[in-house]
């Protein structure tokens, strides 16, 4: 899967752009607030539909403006799509897949897999367990596309068990409900599990050679402890019907990064800390090429945060080894680093961002600065 070209308008501070991509490596490159990360956005927005950075649809539009729009030509499955996504003020969103309306944002997902590591993920750790969640949930959905429908089964389940719960005069009430529930959520737990334990390898294996002196491993945890969750869910109806909710849900599920038996949140540096979210997101990488799927498209912004000279070199060196069909793209501020990693692709692309105005640089030019 690659990202060939993309047309930009009225997003962010970026200017009106039409970019054509290396299918291998690109960078963006330019000082602070010039609109690099914006553009690694606008990708991200072309397979998940919402940004990384913020929730409100309507920060990513360009302050004068009514709406964004990104156009992209891309390659999924061997096949060229073209790619529409519009977005406006009032939250209306307008998705075309080659010329056709495209009903649920989640197709995209499956059609167009991304990956990104920003600062943003950098508090992975020590933040609760949603990010982890979403990070597993990302890897489990592309291995099993079945996962996603038993998921929003689940959560529309536990909804409406949450609801009947403050009503009900008796568990008999919810048994119903109950017994949907309990398949389901043992399903998804199976494939959390299951994509945990094929992960773990790839984990371990990158966190050793980013961290050679941290024992670090990977736990899932289903979002309760011991018992089967038939029999929780009776035992704790009470409490639940006080709560308002229901306790042991696959809501709470996490996957718990471990140094040793201890959390590794509780013991690591802050630098530490990004380099074992880096190796989870490489790892996920490794294990989707390892499994033939759709390689996604790999982001990665501001690589020279907070990594000291020996771990940015590890960083580059991995990057360096990526199969030709891995498409990356990295931003940075400074090009010097990045130079040898360059160097040895013959057709990386450079883009050069200042004040929202994106130029492309050949190789040549930057050898020669
Ligand atoms: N909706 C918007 N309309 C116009 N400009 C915006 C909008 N949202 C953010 N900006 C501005 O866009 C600029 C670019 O931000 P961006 O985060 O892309 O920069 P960057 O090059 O990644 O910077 P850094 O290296 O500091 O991370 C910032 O100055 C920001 O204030």
């Amino acid at each position: 899967m690659h990202i060939q070209s993309l047309s930009i308008q009225n997003f962010r501070n970026l200017q009106p752009s039409r970019l054509h991509f290396s299918p291998q490596l690109n960078i963006i490159y330019g000082n602070n607030a010039a609109g690099k990360t914006s553009i690694l956005e606008s990708l991200f927005i072309l397979g998940h539909g919402r940004s990384f950075r913020t929730s409100r649809h309507s920060k990513l539009i360009n302050y004068e403006q009514d709406s964004f729009t990104l156009f992209s030509e891309l390659y999924s499955h061997n096949v060229q799509q073209r790619l529409g996504v519009q977005r406006f003020r009032n939250n209306d969103v307008n998705v075309r897949l080659n010329q056709e309306p495209l009903a649920k944002l989640s197709d995209l997902v499956s059609l167009i897999p991304i990956q990104v590591l920003a600062p943003e993920h950098y508090e992975l750790l020590t933040k609760g367990p949603s990010g982890r969640r979403k990070l597993l949930d990302w890897g489990v959905f592309h291995v099993e596309h079945s996962f996603l429908k038993r998921w929003q089964a689940c959560q529309r389940i536990i909804l409406q068990r949450n609801k009947l719960l403050k009503g009900s005069l008796s568990y008999k009430d919810l048994e119903a409900w109950d017994s949907q529930l309990i398949p389901l959520s043992d399903q998804v737990n199976q494939y959390r599990q299951d994509y945990c334990d094929s992960l773990s390898p790839y984990f371990h294996e990158i966190a050793s050679q980013f961290l050679p002196d941290v024992q670090l491993s990977l736990e899932f945890y289903k979002g309760w402890q011991g018992k089967d969750l038939e029999s929780l869910l009776v035992e704790q109806y009470l409490k639940d019907k006080k709560l308002g909710y229901t306790q042991s849900t696959i809501q709470k599920a996490d996957l718990k990064i471990l140094s040793g038996k201890r959390l590794a949140a509780d013991y690591l540096s802050r630098g530490q800390q990004k380099l074992v979210t880096t190796a989870l997101k490489l790892a996920q990488l490794r294990l989707a090429q390892e499994r033939g799927q759709q390689y996604p498209v790999f982001l990665l912004d501001d690589i020279g945060a907070e990594l000291d000279e020996n771990h940015q070199k590890l960083l580059l060196n991995f990057l360096a080894k990526q199969p030709e069909k891995q498409q990356i793209f990295i931003t940075c501020v400074h090009l010097d680093p990045l130079k040898s990693l360059i160097n040895r692709y013959n057709n990386a692309r450079l883009f050069h961002v200042e004040h929202g105005a994106v130029s492309i640089i050949e190789a040549s030019e930057m050898n020669a600065q």
